[in-house]
This record gives structure tokens, C-alpha cells and sequence, in this order.
């Protein structure tokens, strides 16, 4: 991992990466832009996690950079299913946890460090949910609690793992809101999704295929007919085209 001067955006160049010898990401270059929402895509296993990883800073990388915003440690929001839910901590806690990086664990929070929490929960519209336990939320009210936890880093990047997967309406509409409003105020948002809707109203996109990157820019110029036809096979059920 390297740090140069740039506007906010983090450059990936040239980057392979995988597990144990096997490698997954095959030298992929993209840019993920300031002040935006970008959506990477892309069918089972091709590498989208491993690639939010790697910039992440959490799986190890092979080959070429990431290259971040000088000092920027990203904010990193894991798949849910990758979070306990036998943790006795309550969902305040849980978003205040976004606060170590800061303070450090043992440290007492701060005024602004509480004002952060409550923006964060008020953000996610879970503000009533603060003193019931993690562990005893719905799935999608604990995504909320954990995408806050994200949002309360105030890091210049914040990296999501399929944060919408599996929620209702509701759920997914409020990350989304939360999402585009933090890309507003100046955040390099990343975020895995397999819901095309949602690639639609990013502002950028990445499409993955086996590990390489198959296309990347505006959703209209990456979700089209042939590329998705190219990734999954999809064209005829998408777009009545042909
Ligand atoms: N911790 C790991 N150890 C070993 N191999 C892994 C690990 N995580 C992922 N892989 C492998 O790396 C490849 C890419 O996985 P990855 O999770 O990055 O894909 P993905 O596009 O996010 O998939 P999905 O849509 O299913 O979440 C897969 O073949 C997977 O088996």
C-alpha cells in the first residue's frame, strides 16, 4: 500500500491478489472517485470482495499498488453474515466501535465522538434501536447498526461489503441515503452489490469477471446489454434487445 498526493480518489494499479498461493485478482487498474459512489459487480466468485479487501488493506496483495489518499486508513463495513451475533454489545456500542481508530478502545469518548455516534445512528435511522443488544435485531436493522459503525469512522473512504444484500425496502433505501449523502459530502464510497437497480443510481462502476476487471465508468456505460451479457449471460433478460 502507497500514499501519494491526490484529490481523495484511490488508484488501483495493476493489482493481483488471492489466498494461499492461488491467485484471484489478475492485474486489475481502476480508479474509485472522490466524492462518489462506486459499485462494483460482478457474478459469484469473481473477486469483488477479494478487491474490497485488498484495498481494505485486509487481504495481502501480490502484485502491483493501492494507492490511497495520504493518511487515509479506509473504514471497512464487512458482510454481515461475517459478524457474531452472540456479541453482548448494544448497537450504540457497536457504532462507538467506529470511533477506536480515533481514541483507541480504553479511551473515554468524547463530546464530539458521542455527537458523532448519534449522527451516524441518526443517519441510518436507527436512533430508537441504540440500547437493544446487536445480537437481538433483525438482520437488517443490524446492517443499519453496522454500516453506522462505518459512517462513524469519518474515514475519507468507506469500503462496503454487500451492505444491502438480503433487506427490504426500507433498509436498503435508508444505506442508500446514507451512502450518496456521505459520497455528497466528500467520501470516497465503495460498495459490493448484485443488485443492478442499485449499480444504476452509483455514480461509478466496476464489473469483474474471473478476477479482471471486464468494464468500468458511468453505470449507463457499464451496465449495458453486451457487458452484462458478457459477465453472466444476461442480456435477454435485461434488455430486450437483439
Ligand atoms: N478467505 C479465502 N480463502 C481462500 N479462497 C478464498 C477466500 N475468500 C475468497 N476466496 C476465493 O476467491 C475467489 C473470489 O472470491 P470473492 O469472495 O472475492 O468473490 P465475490 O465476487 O465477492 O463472490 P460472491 O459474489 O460470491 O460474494 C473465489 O474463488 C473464492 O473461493
Amino acid at each position: 500500500m502507497t500514499h501519494s498526493e491526490n484529490s481523495g480518489e484511490v488508484r488501483i494499479d495493476g493489482l493481483t491478489a488471492g489466498y494461499a498461493g492461488r491467485t484471484v485478482l489478475h492485474g486489475i487498474t481502476a480508479r474509485l472517485p472522490h466524492a462518489s459512489v462506486t459499485a462494483i459487480l460482478g457474478p459469484n466468485g469473481s473477486g469483488k470482495s477479494t478487491l474490497l479487501g485488498a484495498v481494505a488493506g485486509v487481504v495481502p496483495t501480490t502484485g502491483g499498488t493501492v494507492t490511497l489518499p495520504p493518511g487515509v486508513r479506509p473504514a471497512f463495513v464487512v458482510q454481515r453474515s461475517a459478524v457474531s451475533d452472540r456479541l453482548p454489545i448494544t448497537v450504540r456500542e457497536t457504532v462507538a466501535m467506529g470511533r477506536w481508530a480515533h481514541r483507541g478502545p480504553w479511551r473515554r469518548l468524547s463530546r464530539e465522538d458521542h455527537d458523532v455516534v448519534a449522527e451516524s445512528l441518526a443517519a441510518l435511522g436507527i436512533s430508537d434501536l441504540a440500547a437493544r443488544r446487536l445480537g437481538s435485531l433483525s438482520g437488517g436493522q443490524r446492517q443499519r447498526a453496522l454500516v453506522a459503525q462505518g459512517l462513524a469512522q469519518r474515514s475519507a473512504v468507506l469500503l462496503l461489503d454487500e451492505p444491502s444484500t438480503g433487506l427490504d425496502v426500507p433498509a436498503r433505501e435508508a444505506i442508500a441515503t446514507a451512502l450518496a449523502d456521505a459520497a455528497a459530502a466528500g467520501t470516497t464510497v465503495v460498495h459490493v452489490t448484485h443488485d443492478l437497480d442499485e449499480a444504476e443510481s452509483a455514480g461509478h462502476c466496476l464489473l469483474l469477471r474471473e478476477g479482471r476487471l471486464l468494464a468500468a465508468g458511468a453505470p449507463a456505460a457499464v451496465l449495458t446489454g453486451t457487458t452484462l451479457d458478457a459477465a453472466w449471460g444476461l442480456r435477454r433478460a435485461r434488455f430486450d434487445v437483439d
